[in-house]
């Protein structure tokens, strides 16, 4: 794939998605009725192939099994075809970071999944009468439904499932930093109230969810995402192990490029006493995360949410959570949607949310002069 795709959309839907997710400027050309004002590349059923042609495009959109002939013409040109055909609103958030994959950025496609799968939850629960249960967020589930969104875009699913999410944004050059550390030129009011949009955060994780996360917390800042090792376990257990890990992603992420700042996020398990006056203890998932300038380390715990028995026992033998959850709600990567607290709480809280509040506390030591 072309480090920097041009990506022509063929189906109206493939615009709007990449658009939503904040690929734009890889869109360099779209079919009429298109929500864009990019340069009209013909019809969506009668495509003009030499306009895309003058396009210089490296990758195409199309949609819908109306459209498998389009899918053939452009893949016969050369081009790098990226054709889903979801049949249902489920199956239509899945297709985003398929389609996302198109502009090399399958990551804002699961992160808009994840945040329109958020919305829908929000609107069930405010539609539903008090006191009326049910299900609040239309779950991923294995079996045939994604098995058939695979197969009808053998291409792309191929090409996704090959690229695991890694630096999503590329390390910007810069130029040599003002005299001292970040947090020298916060003390000395430098940067205090200043926009952040000309800094450089690295968060250490190929989670999509960690990186909107932060993005949450410093709209304005340039944030990549850099995998690294966390130098912990894969299931952190106790609050130590769990700082631990994100102070060192924290470290690792910030060593990984030219940036301001590192983040790192971990995800651990922990006992907390059942305040009952026994010594009887439960499991919850907590999370922790921290903030480096290289110099001083912020650090600050997100919610802590109870784990319901059958989950801990099997943590407890040893399992990590995230493919438990998976398991036993029939999903497929829950850690990179809403998450364990998303399902807790009916999706109210999703793992974004709570890692936002985590990050946010991280972040304090760099925002207020008091500490
Ligand atoms: O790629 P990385 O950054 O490692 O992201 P991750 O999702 O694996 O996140 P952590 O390593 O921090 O989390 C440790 C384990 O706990 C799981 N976990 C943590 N929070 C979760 C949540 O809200 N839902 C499901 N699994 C969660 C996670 O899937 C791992 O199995
Ligand atoms: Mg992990």
């Amino acid at each position: 794939m072309a480090a920097n795709p041009r990506v022509v959309s063929l189906a109206p839907s493939a615009t709007a998605i990449l658009t939503a997710a904040g690929l734009d400027a890889h869109v360099v050309g779209a079919t009429v009725h298109s929500p864009t004002d990019k340069p009209v590349v013909g019809g969506w059923l009668n495509p003009d192939f030499d306009r895309v042609a003058e396009l210089a495009a490296d990758a195409v959109c199309t949609c819908d099994d109306l459209q498998s002939d389009v899918a053939a013409a452009a893949r016969d040109r050369g081009y790098d075809v990226v054709h889903v055909a979801p049949a249902t609103l489920d199956e239509v958030f899945d297709s985003f970071p398929v389609v996302c994959d198109a502009a090399g950025d399958a990551g804002a496609g699961a992160t808009l999944a994840e945040d329109c799968r958020g919305v829908l939850a929000r609107v069930a629960d405010a539609r539903r009468p008090r006191g009326v249960r049910g299900p609040r967020v239309e779950r991923r589930r294995r079996g045939p439904r994604r098995r058939r969104l695979a197969s009808q875009s053998a291409e792309s699913g191929r090409r996704f499932r090959r690229r695991p999410t890694r630096a999503t944004v590329a390390p910007r050059r810069r130029p040599p930093r003002a005299v001292g550390s970040l947090g020298d030129r916060i003390r000395r009011r430098e940067i205090t109230g200043r926009r952040a949009s000309d800094m450089d955060i690295a968060v250490g994780s190929g989670n999509p969810v960690k990186r909107r996360a932060v993005e949450r917390t410093c709209p304005d800042a340039s944030v990549a995402a850099v995998a690294v090792d966390s130098g912990v376990s894969e299931q952190p257990t106790g609050h130590d192990e769990t700082i631990a890990g994100a102070v060192t992603r924290a470290e690792r992420a910030l060593d990984a490029g030219d940036y301001d700042l590192g983040v790192g996020i971990e995800g651990g398990v922990a006992t907390f006493s059942a305040g009952d006056g026994t010594d009887e203890t439960d499991l919850y998932l907590v999370m922790w995360a921290a903030v480096t300038d290289g110099e001083r380390v912020g650090r600050a715990a997100g919610p802590s949410l109870p784990l319901p028995a059958r989950i801990a026992d099997r943590i407890d033998a040893g399992e990590e959570l995230g493919p438990v959850m998976d398991d036993v709600l029939g999903t497929d990567d829950i850690a990179k949607n809403e998450g364990a607290a998303g399902v807790f709480t009916g999706g109210r809280l999703t793992r974004t949310d709570a890692l936002e509040s985590a990050v946010t506390g991280a972040f304090a030591p760099f925002r207020c002069e008091l500490y």
